[in-house]
């Protein structure tokens, strides 16, 4: 089975609830009709009720930008999956590279956030990426690899249905510098190498992989013409309607 296209929007911590309908109003007229390609959006916690109120009657995916492992409880600062739920979110983007980094997440913190999703009902968007210093020492393989591990620990293959790789360099993140589609379509190949090691082949071949760092409208059909990229995890480009537009139009030559 052809795996669908999945476009995602991270908007990170921009806008207040006035951009964000906006943002989402613009949304809905460019995802009219479209049924081939998934398409996803991750706002702010503060705006998820009003912008999936804005998106109700749309195919249009939310996602929290972070996730908690626990229904409720004290555990200050945190949103659970519960929570998510109830504001109208299917989803959760987890161990972001902003999240590994500014805030010390690590691999196991990330394992445990992705196992209390899946078991709450989210998608989990399991985000991994190695750093520039990781690339040139040659190492991006082993740090894709121990991610992947580490943050699937413990999940079965029954529920790898429910989750989505993103793959985005952290080099790649914010600067403008893409991954070649070349290097990119070299570490899907082997993310979903090491899924076919960790679950069967069949269950790896199923599991959308989703590249983000600097996808614009001028890179995505080369992006999207890669046999193991299956879509994009998109940030700046997606705060403006009309460039994410472009992109989840991207023309797919697969
Ligand atoms: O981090 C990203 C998406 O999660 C990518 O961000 P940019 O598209 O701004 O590089």
């Amino acid at each position: 089975m052809a795996r669908k296209p999945l476009i995602a929007g991270n908007w990170k911590m921009h806008g207040v609830l006035v951009d964000a309908c906006q943002l989402a109003a613009g949304l809905k007229a460019h995802c009219r009709g479209l049924d081939d390609r998934d398409v996803l959006v991750a706002p702010p916690f503060t705006v998820i009720s009003e912008v999936s109120h804005i998106l109700r009657d749309t195919a249009i995916i939310l996602a929290g930008q972070n996730v908690c492992w626990e229904g409720k409880g004290a555990f200050t600062g945190e949103i659970s999956p519960v929570m998510l739920r109830d504001a109208g979110a299917s989803a959760a983007l987890i161990g972001h590279s902003e999240r590994r980094q500014l805030f010390g997440e690590s691999d196991s913190l990330v394992n445990r956030r992705l196992k209390g999703a899946l078991q709450f009902g989210l998608t989990a968007i399991l985000c991994i990426g190695e750093t520039l210093e990781e690339r040139e020492a040659n190492r991006t393989l082993d740090v894709l690899e121990r991610q992947l591990r580490a943050g699937l620990a413990d999940v079965g293959g029954a529920q790898m249905s429910s989750v989505v790789v993103a793959y985005e360099p952290v080099w790649a993140i914010g600067t403008g510098k893409t991954a070649t589609s070349a290097q990119a379509q070299e570490a899907h190949a082997f993310i979903r190498h090491v899924l076919a090691d960790l679950f069967e082949k069949d269950i790896a071949d199923q599991v959308r992989i989703v590249y983000g760092g600097s996808v614009k409208p001028t890179n995505i059909d080369e992006l999207m013409a890669q046999p193991d990229i299956d879509g994009a995890l998109v940030g700046g480009a997606a705060l403006d309607v009309e460039s994410f537009g472009r992109i989840i139009h991207f023309a797919s030559s697969r």
